[in-house]
């Protein structure tokens, strides 16, 4: 742990630039790993270490995969630097939140079994998440093992996007760091999200070569004390890291309009000439996707499934603005409040 360089840990030069020549010298760079209540803990050139928050700076803030500029002797983290990516779910709407699950991450493998858990809506809505992030979404196919046709799954999983990766895997087998490893080389960093019992605990002890679950609550129970997010940063045989991320089982959508554009390329594509700026795409004059379904060219189930998404996310988006706008009037009236009794 004390040998990793900062690229190892990811670092690069969006990062750097981030830095004036003051920090430069005086500060150090660390990679959060766990967010505990009061403290969290970072990688750095330097090993591995424990960091008190400022005022200012709460938990919330700071997630893992994030990285921190640090004063080590003090045990002090001073500032977060901005991110490359940020992977949020949306289910606290009605306070206006979003919670972050993962930072900087470069890959989301988002895995599903060759059975009844395959299901296109739930890929595409993790899709939207990926793409709206800007992380390279990999489809992982398990339990490959357990069907006489894992083809007809891969088929469908590669309809779900353009040039979309599809891996298919006996998840119990050696093939899943050499099937995965073009994503997970030095410095690379991945998580993992599906539902419950597709087999992430299964990839991602076959990527760390040990338990990734339960190591970072071992670590902490020894001192009696718990994560508060569970989430955790682990090192890859191939020189990446793992985001482990309890969280990453269902996800809401929100905001992420451009997400789901991106996740139905042909349909967003043939959207933007219809004769109508508001068409619902349905039975009105001058529809090129009812025209683009007409040729062959759109799948009319992604286009229900497309318009479901976009519904979904405007409605969250909608439920998100007002909390925002209410907590902002709700701000506004405090703070007249104070002034008024100042006086
Ligand atoms: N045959 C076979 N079994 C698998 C495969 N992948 C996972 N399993 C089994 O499926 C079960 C569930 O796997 P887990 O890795 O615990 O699934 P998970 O996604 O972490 O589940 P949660 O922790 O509930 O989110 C375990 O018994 C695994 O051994 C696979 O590719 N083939
Ligand atoms: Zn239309």
């Amino acid at each position: 742990m004390t040998h990793l360089t900062r690229d190892a840990l990811g670092w690069s030069p969006y990062y750097m630039s981030q830095l004036d020549l003051e920090e430069l010298d005086t500060l150090t760079p660390a990679r959060i790993a766990t967010v505990h209540r009061d403290r969290v803990v970072g990688f750095s050139e330097i090993g591995p270490l424990e960091l008190t928050l400022d005022p200012g700076i709460t938990t919330a803030a700071v997630g893992v995969g994030d990285w921190v500029l640090c004063a080590p002797a003090q045990h002090r983290l001073i500032r977060v630097l901005e991110r490359q990516t940020e992977l949020t779910r949306g289910t606290e709407y009605h306070t206006g939140e979003k919670q972050l699950i993962a930072a900087n991450l470069d890959t989301l493998f988002i895995t599903s079994s060759c059975n009844n858990d395959f299901n296109p809506a739930r890929l595409e809505r993790y899709l939207a998440l990926a793409h709206d992030a800007m992380i390279t979404p990999v489809i992982v196919l398990t339990k490959a093992d357990q069907t006489d046709d894992p083809d007809t799954y891969i088929d469908q999983a590669r309809m779900l996007g353009r040039d979309l990766e599809v891996i298919a895997m006996d998840a119990k087998t050696d093939d899943v760091a050499v099937l995965l490893e073009p994503w997970c080389g030095k410095g690379e960093t991945v998580a993992l999200a599906g539902s419950s019992g597709v087999g992430k605990t299964t990839i991602a002890n076959a990527l760390t070569g040990g338990d990734a679950a339960t190591q970072a609550i071992r670590e902490d129970d020894a001192r009696g004390r718990h994560t508060t997010t569970g989430r955790s940063l682990h090192r890859m045989g191939s020189g990446g890291w793992l985001i482990d991320t309890p969280g990453m089982r269902g996800l809401g959508v929100a905001e992420v309009a451009y997400g789901i554009d991106a996740t139905f390329p042909e349909i967003s594509e043939l959207a933007e000439t219809c004769k109508f700026r508001d068409c619902e795409h349905e039975t009105e004059p001058g529809c090129a996707v009812q025209a683009g379904i007409s040729r062959g060219e759109v799948d009319p189930d992604r286009l229900t499934r497309f318009k479901k998404l976009k519904r979904e996310n405007q409605h969250a988006t909608e439920t998100i603005a007002q909390a925002r706008d209410r907590s902002r009037k709700l701000g506004k009236m405090y703070r007249s409040a104070v002034k008024k009794k100042g006086r």
